[in-house]
């Protein structure tokens, strides 16, 4: 298992040491003491599976309070995968690190709680499956726009199809400030 930094502290890119044979392949998606390493104890409550075609983007979005570290992945086709840290008070507030993620690549990504998360699907079938450390609460449930100019990411679609939540999510300037996690996130 090899654990990568990215440019956003706290971010990080898993891959598994795959392990192939006559039969297909095995491999850990998960191991917490071989992250335990990296300062990460992590306990996952939820698990989640979607299906999206080609185009679609889900994001950006973050649960506050109550706030969801994500362990995300693709077990079929391949994704652009964001997050972007809306932590108020946190040096790299506003600063954003991509990952493509695929069945192929088998890279795993670990959002700490208080990052907005989104992706867009780059295949003809994406099914993306993640576990996370707080449990859905629908009153938490939040979103930033995917295109906010104030964050600049660099998607590679100009035209996703989006859900109408997404489409109508506020840009992060408008968000009221005590929606908004707060530095450093204590967990869920
Ligand atoms: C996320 C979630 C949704 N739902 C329901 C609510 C709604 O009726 C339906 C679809 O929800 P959404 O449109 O929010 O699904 P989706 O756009 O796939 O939301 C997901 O997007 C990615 C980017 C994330 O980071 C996830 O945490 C989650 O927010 O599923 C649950 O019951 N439990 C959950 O944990």
């Amino acid at each position: 298992m090899k654990v990568i930094e990215t440019d956003l502290p706290g971010c990080i890119v898993v891959e598994p040491q795959v392990f192939g044979d006559a039969r297909g392949f095995f491999f850990e998606s998960f191991n917490n003491d071989k992250l335990a390493g990296h300062g990460l104890d992590l306990k996952f409550v939820q698990g989640n599976v979607s299906s999206s075609s080609r185009g679609v983007l889900r994001g950006l979005h973050y649960q506050w309070p109550k706030p969801q570290g994500k362990y995300v992945s693709v077990i079929e086709g391949e994704v652009w995968d964001v997050a972007v840290d809306i932590r108020r008070g946190s040096p790299t507030f506003g600063q954003w690190t991509a990952v493509v993620l695929s069945a192929e690549n088998k890279r795993h990504f670990w959002i700490p709680e208080g990052f907005a998360h989104g992706f867009v699907a780059l295949s003809e079938r994406a099914v993306f499956s993640y576990l996370c450390t707080a449990t859905y609460d629908a009153k938490a449930d939040a979103g930033i726009r995917w295109d906010d100019p104030a964050l600049a990411i660099d998607w590679p679609v100009t035209d996703p199809q989006l859900s109408d939540k997404d489409a109508r999510a506020p840009l992060l300037a408008d968000v009221a400030v005590d929606r908004l996690p707060v530095y450093p996130v204590s967990g869920a």
